[in-house]
């Protein structure tokens, strides 16, 4: 029997970082073990794919831009599209791994399994995790089993839907949870699934990463007590399309700050409401404000960071507040 062909997509993070000292399980410098290096490390690979490797960046992934995300979902669908390519593993940085992944999801129509997969401690500590994360990314991108579940975050044995994981905590290699469970376990090579995402991804996504040259700014603004416009005017000024009020609760906002973005609406620049809570937020419509009335839109469960992304990509292709309203419940 042949073995699964599976391509690893190298983009840096701490996955390939490297440490002064093996007692620095969090000091160290991320993005500086090439590709080749991260595979050769593990030869165990061999037993269960054959794989080859691409370096498409080599930055930790806080400093990812759009232009990164672009870039590597147009590789992602060239590859996918490849009959030597059985599945796609991406080894990336945890800040902004739930950011890559959701996107993924949402942009490449394929129906083979795309992985991505980080570490929170360097190669060179103590109890990396590295290793074991990437040996089991591969086993479930090799996997046929894993197809048409949408693209996939593995870290710490879990198998986790892209659209709903996050990272949760930042200093413990259980760092990635979804606020709805995870899909699946894998142990030893072995993949055990529980559930499917219900919400449409990859082939069943009306956005194809083939189509978008650009996407447009979308900014983030966060909101906690004593909050004042200063930042929501300074995004609307710099030509954002769309600002996500990132609000306490269900993505409340503070009195003074609804004339605001009532005035920041009318020059033709979304509102989209979402939660900052940490173990998952979920924003319901006509609560806590008028969304109808003032023709705002709301995030659904996604935390800011997601909203964000899937606002880039909607905005990509439609400025109907009704519109992007049905994808933010469809996605
Ligand atoms: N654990 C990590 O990968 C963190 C790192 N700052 C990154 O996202 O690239």
């Amino acid at each position: 029997q042949q073995k699964p062909q599976v391509v690893i997509l190298a983009t840096g993070g701490t996955i390939a970082g490297a440490g002064a000292d093996a007692t620095n399980s969090a000091t160290y410098q991320a993005a500086k073990v090439p590709v080749d290096k991260l595979i050769a490390g593990i030869p165990q690979l061999n037993d269960i794919a054959s794989v080859r490797g691409e370096q498409v960046f080599q930055v930790a992934s806080e400093s990812l831009r759009n232009d990164n995300l672009l870039t590597l979902g147009k590789r992602v669908s060239e590859l996918a599209k490849r009959d030597d390519v059985d599945g796609i593993v991406i080894t990336h940085g945890t800040d902004t791994t739930e950011e890559t992944a959701y996107f993924l999801n949402l942009v490449v129509h394929t129906d083979k399994p795309i992985v991505v997969v980080a570490s929170m401690r360097p190669g060179t500590a103590m109890s990396a995790d590295g290793t074991l994360n990437l040996f089991n990314a591969v086993s479930v991108a090799g996997n046929k089993e894993s197809r048409s579940r949408g693209v996939l975050v593995v870290m710490n044995d879990e198998i986790n839907s892209a659209r709903d994981v996050s990272k949760m905590i930042n200093i413990r290699p259980d760092a990635f949870k979804s606020p709805w469970g995870a899909l699946g376990m894998i142990v030893e090579g072995k993949s055990y699934w529980f559930r499917r995402l219900d919400k449409r991804h990859t082939n069943a996504s009306e956005f194809d990463i083939d189509k978008i040259k650009s996407l447009p700014l979308v900014e983030i603004a966060y909101a906690g007590g004593n909050v004042n416009d200063t930042a929501y005017r300074a995004f609307a000024q710099a030509g954002a399309k769309a600002i996500i009020h990132a609000g306490p609760g269900n993505g409340s906002v503070a009195g003074p700050l609804v004339p605001v973005l009532q005035d920041i609406h009318k020059q033709g620049i979304q509102i989209i409401r979402s939660s900052h809570v940490n173990a998952g937020g979920f924003v319901l419509r006509n609560a806590e404000q008028p969304d109808d009335k003032y023709d705002w839109i709301v995030a659904h469960d996604l935390n800011p960071q997601k909203a964000r992304i899937l606002a880039s990509v909607a905005l990509a292709t439609t400025n109907n507040t009704k519109e992007l309203q049905r994808i933010f419940w469809q996605y």
